[in-house]
């Protein structure tokens, strides 16, 4: 079990701003963490990982890492993180790469194969693509055998076709080595794949807790589809009000009443939902 009770005061966008979290969190989780930009979600990653202080406690499989003022140092917690860019050494090869944080040539052999790099361990990493690189910092962050996998945003600097991919190379290795897993990720699709579960944090406190299904979809009730979007438009034609609303990339038109047209505003975000019609997929 990880037992996290932590403090810090930030300075957010709109002025001082406590990061508070309370959390537990079970072996083998595999957890997001999702919330606006500046909601605190890489401070308490660099938190857990002791790059930052803070008080109150962090408890990891009944050792304390933070208590008090007593907080273990960095090379001493059990952790593995990736960052958004890569943070290779350039100097090394592939291999060399993964060895330097553990000589352990068999692990670093297994996870080279389950990503597919092997036949690329004695390249450098300025000859590889994004995805490669991101394949390489994961492998290398597993190789300490961690207690927790830190993951900031690891895939958002790719395309859809490799975070595809590196989704699935994620939950493979989490099958495998089963390390409770921490991701920062604004994607819900790639939340709903690999997570078990979200929290969401705004200005630095947890504002919902649950499984991906809970926390993400946006029908409630009877609805049958719900969308949420951003209203860029009302136009009025004839006697009917259109809104232009856009939803993820796509640009949608709704008719909607005087009354509403009155009550909206450009800029507001909205949920378009019906009840009753069958849609059709093709
Ligand atoms: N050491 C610090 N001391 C004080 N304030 C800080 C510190 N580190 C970060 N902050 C501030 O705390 C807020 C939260 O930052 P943080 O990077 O944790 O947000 P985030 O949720 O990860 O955002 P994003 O999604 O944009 O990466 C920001 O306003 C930031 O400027």
């Amino acid at each position: 079990m990880i037992e996290i009770g932590i403090n810090k005061a930030l300075h957010g966008a709109d002025g001082a701003m406590d990061l508070s979290v309370n959390l537990h969190i079970k072996e083998g989780e595999f957890v997001a963490l999702s919330g606006k930009s500046g909601s605190g979600k890489t401070t308490l990653l660099r938190i857990l990982a002791g790059l930052e202080e803070a008080s109150g406690s962090i408890k990891i499989h009944n050792k304390f890492w933070l208590q008090e003022n007593k907080s273990l140092p960095v090379q001493k917690r059990e952790i593995g993180f990736v960052f958004q860019d890569y943070a290779l050494f350039e100097n090394m090869t592939i291999e060399k790469n993964l060895l330097f944080v553990n000589n352990n040539k068999a692990l670093a052999d297994k996870l080279l194969q389950l990503t597919e790099l092997h036949e690329l361990k004695y390249r450098y990493p300025n000859s590889l693509s994004g995805g490669q690189k991101q394949r390489v910092s994961i492998c290398r962050a597993l190789m300490k055998k961690p207690k927790i996998l830190l993951l900031d945003e690891p895939l958002s600097a790719l395309d859809a076709n490799m975070r595809t991919k590196l989704q699935n190379e994620l939950l493979s290795l989490h099958k495998e080595f089963g390390t409770t897993t921490i991701m920062v990720s604004h994607d819900p699709s790639e939340i709903y794949r690999l997570a078990n579960r979200v929290i969401v944090l705004q200005n630095g406190k947890v504002i919902n807790d649950g499984s991906p299904k809970k926390v993400l979809l946006k029908t409630q009730g009877s609805q049958k589809f719900s969308f949420e979007g951003e209203l860029l438009d009302i136009k009025k034609v004839d006697v009917i009000y259109i809104a232009i609303i856009a939803i993820g990339q796509q640009l949608v038109e709704v008719v909607v009443s005087s009354e509403e047209a009155k009550n909206l505003q450009i800029g507001n975000i909205v949920n378009v939902s019906t009840k009753a019609f069958n849609p059709i997929l093709t």
